[in-house]
């Protein structure tokens, strides 16, 4: 993702949740910090993974099951969103790919990277102390930023975990993006729920 392009939206999202940059870039810096080599993976992992595949992105809403019902996963590379991971683990399937900041079932998350998922890590503001205390703990981490990219930090675009796991997708040319477990009008939600499933339906109204 061109940051350039990215650096609008993202200002409007600081604007309408009240967050801070200077927190973000802070956090990243962090996260920088903590990827010292022997836990990384180089992103051209990920291009091998998505690159020409047909990827299944996992959306962690109570339709997920249903959904998975509906698929056949062994045709897609699969991308979890956080907190769809311990569902997925649940049911027997080791997510290729895990996008996260955090805030979902680590342990599970932690049981699928020692099987072998790489951890797409996503600094913010607000989750500095799971970056501490969980990052050293992984292998194959790449991370991210909603800010401006350096370094080893990275923003191919997109706000919550679901939506930023198709951003991944299409960064690295997947051949084509199924939704599974996406339901933007779920009324079982706190109201920060509600307003961030609000901005990846329509950071998704993109693709
Ligand atoms: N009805 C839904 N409830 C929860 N997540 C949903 C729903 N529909 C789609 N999603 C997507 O699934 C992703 C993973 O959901 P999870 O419950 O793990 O939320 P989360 O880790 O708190 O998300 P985030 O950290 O992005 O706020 C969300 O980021 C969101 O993009
Ligand atoms: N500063 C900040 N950034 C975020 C947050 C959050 O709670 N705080 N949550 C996200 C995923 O929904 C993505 N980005
Ligand atoms: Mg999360």
């Amino acid at each position: 993702m061109d940051f350039k392009k990215w650096e609008p939206v993202y200002e409007k999202i600081l604007e309408d949740f009240g967050f801070s940059r200077e927190d973000d870039e802070n956090s990243a810096t962090l996260l920088s910090h903590l990827l010292i080599g022997p836990n990384t993976v180089d992103t051209s992992a990920l291009e091998e993974l998505i690159s020409g595949k047909d990827a299944l992105v996992c959306g962690n809403a109570p339709k997920l099951e249903i959904d998975l019902k509906e698929v056949n996963v062994e045709d897609y590379v699969i991308i979890a969103a956080d907190g769809a991971t311990a569902h997925l683990m649940d049911n027997g399937i080791v997510p290729h790919i895990i996008v996260t900041d955090l805030d979902g079932d680590v342990e599970k998350e932690t049981e699928a990277n020692q099987q072998g998922s790489i951890m797409v890590v996503h600094a913010h503001g607000d989750n500095t102390e799971k970056l501490l205390r969980y990052v050293p703990q992984f292998k194959n981490v790449i991370g991210t930023t909603q800010a401006e990219p350096f370094a080893n930090i990275h923003n191919f675009g997109g706000f919550t975990d679901g939506d930023r796991c198709v951003f991944l997708a299409h960064e690295f040319n997947a051949k084509s993006i199924t939704l599974v477990g996406f339901d933007f009008y779920d009324k079982n939600v706190t109201p920060m729920k509600e307003k961030k499933l609000k901005w990846a339906q329509r950071l998704l109204g993109a693709f």
